[in-house]
């Protein structure tokens, strides 16, 4: 379990975030930590707002009073993860957990140079970083499949886009929501490792499952994942036609297979590639989003900060 102390020096940065929340009036203060903290003291300081306090940390156990204290509590599982993609993490589960607005005003105070001290304070204008992630892709994706899953599916894929395994490029593919459809089409490319397992250890909303696909995402074949983001099945292959589709050239076997599951299904496609880690998501045949692997934290920013044209053409 990790704690960050609840020092003097951390309490008069929160007091001052309190400080230009009033001020600005904005919608709500996140307070993004290295650990469990005082959180009576937190809920003391702010208590003469009457905005929701958000409190970040890693792990779900270091949480344990935050919520009793009157904030409101958001686990990120990101430990080693950079400072912006925490944080910007962070806004994205406080926008689906619906403790802020899509088009809020966020004060954010974190530490953004020494781990345990709060040190930094943001005032952010969320409409101009969340706006189209969220209201115009991620809600579009969500009428399909709820947002948690889709958000862990694509963090998961981008990961593996990112870093691969063991230093090889992996690709892979998840074919998300209306299983049993998905299921009519497709067939075992070998041993499934999951099969048999409890539904609670085939959860990619849990970190050692994220860590299994990511060893099993090196295996043929696509992952079948439900809405609650249990994976049904692994290593299967997808047997679809994929006439009258367009795509973009250069992209293989894959990519067809998943545009055209998503054409056939209401599932939602997404696909990493191997031979550049980029990863595209396909919905009803089409292109709807793609994440290219740079650093994550600036791929999501960049996501929010540059949409794509507006007929989502590849360029
Ligand atoms: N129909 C399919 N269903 C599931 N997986 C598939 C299917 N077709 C291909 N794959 C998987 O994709 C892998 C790579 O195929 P291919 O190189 O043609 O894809 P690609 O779209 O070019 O992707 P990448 O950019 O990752 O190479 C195959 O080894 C296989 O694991």
């Amino acid at each position: 379990m990790a704690t960050q102390r609840f020092t003097k020096h951390n309490a008069a940065i929160i007091q001052t975030g309190v400080a230009l929340l009033k001020a600005r009036n904005a919608d709500a203060l996140l307070v993004l930590l290295d650990g469990s903290t005082d959180w009576k003291r937190i809920a003391e300081i702010a208590s003469e707002v009457e905005k929701p306090i958000i409190v970040a940390v890693d792990s779900p156990d270091d949480l344990e009073g935050a919520s009793e204290a009157g904030l409101k509590a958001l686990a990120l599982n990101k430990e080693k993860a950079p400072l912006l993609e925490r944080l910007q993490h962070a806004l994205l589960e406080a926008a689906a957990d619906e403790f802020i607005r899509t088009n809020g005003e966020i004060v954010a105070v974190y530490s953004g140079f020494h781990q345990g001290r709060l040190d930094s304070i943001s005032h952010l204008q969320l409409d101009e970083r969340m706006r189209r992630l969220t209201t115009r892709d991620l809600q579009m994706l969500e009428s399909r499949v709820p947002l948690p899953t889709i958000k862990a599916v694509i963090d998961l894929a981008a990961q593996i886009g990112r870093e691969g395994r063991e230093g090889k490029p992996v690709g892979t593919l998840f074919v998300v929501g209306d299983t049993r459809k998905v299921l009519e089409h497709s067939n075992d490319s070998g041993v499934d490792p999951f099969r048999g397992y409890n539904r609670k250890s085939r959860n990619l909303l849990d970190a050692k499952v994220q860590d299994d696909a990511k060893e099993i995402a090196q295996l043929d074949g696509a992952f079948v994942v439900g809405s609650d983001a249990v994976i049904e099945r692994s290593r299967q292959m997808l047997e679809v036609s994929h006439e009258d589709l367009t795509m973009t050239k250069g992209l293989g076997a894959r990519h067809w297979a998943a545009a055209a599951i998503s054409r056939k299904t209401k599932a939602i496609s997404v696909v990493v590639s191997q031979s550049t880690g980029t990863v595209r998501l396909y919905q009803d045949g089409h292109l709807v989003m793609r994440i290219e692997p740079m650093d994550k934290a600036v791929t999501w920013q960049e996501f929010a900060f540059e949409p794509p044209s507006s007929n989502q053409a590849e360029s």
